[in-house]
């Protein structure tokens, strides 16, 4: 039975991702400026080591996004892993909507942000919460670093008894409180209101940033921060897996993340390191149709953030040298999955995230080594897992899974049956439907020369089973060639396709050579609306 271990490399992108602009991010590439920073001389370090990495096919994959291989990067000759580079379709670059979107579940609908550098926050929202919380009155009130702001005001947070509240150009309310003098548990109490007052206004989330120490020997944030998310707007696959009996074991602020919502066990650690431990114990207590899931979120915390760029290659470094544990303790079905919810260079102005391409680092689950070249959307780590672990599919993504093994033999043998004496050019289809049932078809020719595609033959065989909704259409063309749907299929199939609904041109060996969504593959269609 199937497991699958994703690790989300927070904030690791691979180069600025085609919209990238309209976030003010043109340019970024956390990857590539860390390595080409490693051999500039400035940081008195050598050049980036990430041979473990590199072995999944890490520096493919960013050389695919960005046309460059990284700087004092030699692009090995054959990669073990499958790598390929993802876009993100949701309208933020946060946490909260990379990891619902790495789920399954794009983020459409905008969260509630606070643009204004200064006095950012409404005045009703911070009378209501200092009436509530019983707060003598609030710092900060402004976009700012969390390690600079409590440098700044943390002796006047001591002195007042006031907490500190700052947001960024991210979806967040934070709230900075001192552990000893504010009291951990009152701030997660303030942080629970702050929370029920923003929900409204659709902010991402509030985050209790707890720090100790004194103005003596400065303040340090310690590992009891705690993220109160919004919920994902539909069923991720999470709650697929959960709901099917399966079992999630979220890593870190996954559970967070996620509003609690699809996890079956909250497992914290604090660092990196801690954080590789607790997977490689969970990997080993996990039982069947399992997934861990873990968030390694010193890259961004500490470094991305921080804009620290020595700091962030040396931790990239410290997980490469932990990967072989890992990679060492995957059983034969499991499928891992290396991962980030979006960039933060840390060569770049300010010290926010960046709009970039994510790695996706594939490894397992009879998975051939190789690119699966650019993904439209991170959802389709999400729809790959709910292939995974034979779960109906997701609404959105593609899964890069090859058709299992079951599906191509079937694809073949259709194609083996077409009945082609004149054109001798076999053909076979195999329809997924919405309700995740499958109906296949070949083609049939006839003297006349008038013969029946296969799309239309398992169109035929869908409808007479009373089914209506395609999902996918799989197509075997002969000696696995490229094969597109003629014209009257590609009418055919539209007229049962929903706007998410794709075809795949497939090999002999069930790897995509090429996908469309169908709409697109008939523009300016004539459709049922235009009869009325
Ligand atoms: O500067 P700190 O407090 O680390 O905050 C950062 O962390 C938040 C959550 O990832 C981001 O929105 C960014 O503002
Ligand atoms: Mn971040």
């Amino acid at each position: 039975m199937p497991r699958a271990i994703v690790l989300v490399l927070d904030s690791f992108g691979i180069g600025a991702a085609p919209d990238a602009a309209r976030f003010g991010d043109a340019g970024a590439d956390t990857l590539g400026h860390i390595a080409a920073a490693c051999v500039s001389g400035e940081l008195d370090r050598g050049p980036l080591q990430l041979p473990n990495l590199a072995r999944l096919g890490l520096f493919h994959a960013h050389a695919e996004a960005t046309g460059q291989v990284a700087a004092g990067v030699e692009l090995i000759e054959q990669p073990e892993g499958a790598w390929a580079h993802a876009a993100e379709r949701s309208t933020g670059k946060d946490t909260p909507s990379g990891h619902w979107e790495l789920a399954g579940v794009p983020v459409l609908e905008d969260f509630g942000y606070f643009p204004d550098k200064t006095e950012s926050f409404p005045e009703e929202l911070l009378e209501a919460l200092i009436r509530r919380a019983e707060l003598p009155g609030v710092l900060g009130n402004c976009h700012a670093s969390g390690t600079e702001i409590i440098e700044r005001l943390g002796a006047q947070h001591i002195e007042t008894g006031k907490p500190i509240v700052y947001t960024s150009a991210d979806s967040v309310f934070q709230i900075a409180a001192h552990e000893e003098h504010f009291g951990l548990d009152r701030l997660y109490r303030v942080c629970e209101i702050a929370r029920e007052l923003l929900m409204d206004d659709r902010v991402g989330r509030v985050i209790a940033r707890p720090f100790v120490g004194d103005v003596d020997s400065g303040f340090q944030r310690t590992g009891n921060r705690r993220d109160y998310s919004l919920e994902p707007p539909a069923p991720t696959v999470l709650d697929k897996l959960l709901d099917a009996g399966g079992e999630v074991l979220a890593i870190g602020k996954i559970g967070d993340i996620f509003a609690h919502r699809g996890v079956s066990r909250v497992i914290k650690a604090d660092g990196n390191e801690a954080l590789v431990d607790a997977t490689l114990a969970a990997m080993d207590e996990a039982g069947e149709r399992s997934l861990v899931f873990t968030n390694l979120v010193d890259f961004d915390m500490l470094y991305g953030h921080r804009r620290d760029t020595a700091g962030y290659a040396a931790a990239l470094e410290a997980f490469d040298r932990r990967l072989p544990e890992i990679i060492e303790r995957l059983r034969p079905d499991d499928l891992l999955i290396l991962v980030a919810d979006h960039g933060c260079d840390p060569s770049f102005e300010g010290s926010d995230h960046t709009r970039e391409f994510i790695p996706v680092l594939a490894l397992g689950a009879g998975l051939p080594a190789g690119s699966l070249g650019r993904r439209e959307s991170f959802a389709d780590v999400g729809q790959t897992l709910a292939e995974h672990f034979g779960l109906p599919p997701m609404d959105a993504g593609l899964s890069f899974l090859p058709l299992a093994k079951a599906r191509l033999e079937q694809l073949h043998k259709l194609r083996d049956r077409a009945y082609a004496p004149y054109s001798g050019f076999t053909v076979a289809a195999l329809i997924e439907t919405r309700n995740g049932h499958w109906f296949g078809g070949c083609n049939v020719e006839t003297a006349h020369y008038k013969s029946v595609c296969a799309e239309a033959s398992a169109i035929s065989a869908m409808i007479a089973a009373g089914e209506r909704e395609i999902r996918r259409v799989h197509i075997l063309a002969p000696g696995g060639r490229l094969c597109a749907p003629c014209g009257d299929c590609r009418q055919r199939l539209l007229e049962f396709s929903g706007p998410d609904a794709r075809v795949h041109l497939l090999d002999n060996h069930g790897m995509t050579i090429e996908d469309h969504a169908i709409a697109e593959l008939l523009p300016a269609a004539f459709v049922p609306d235009d009869l009325d």
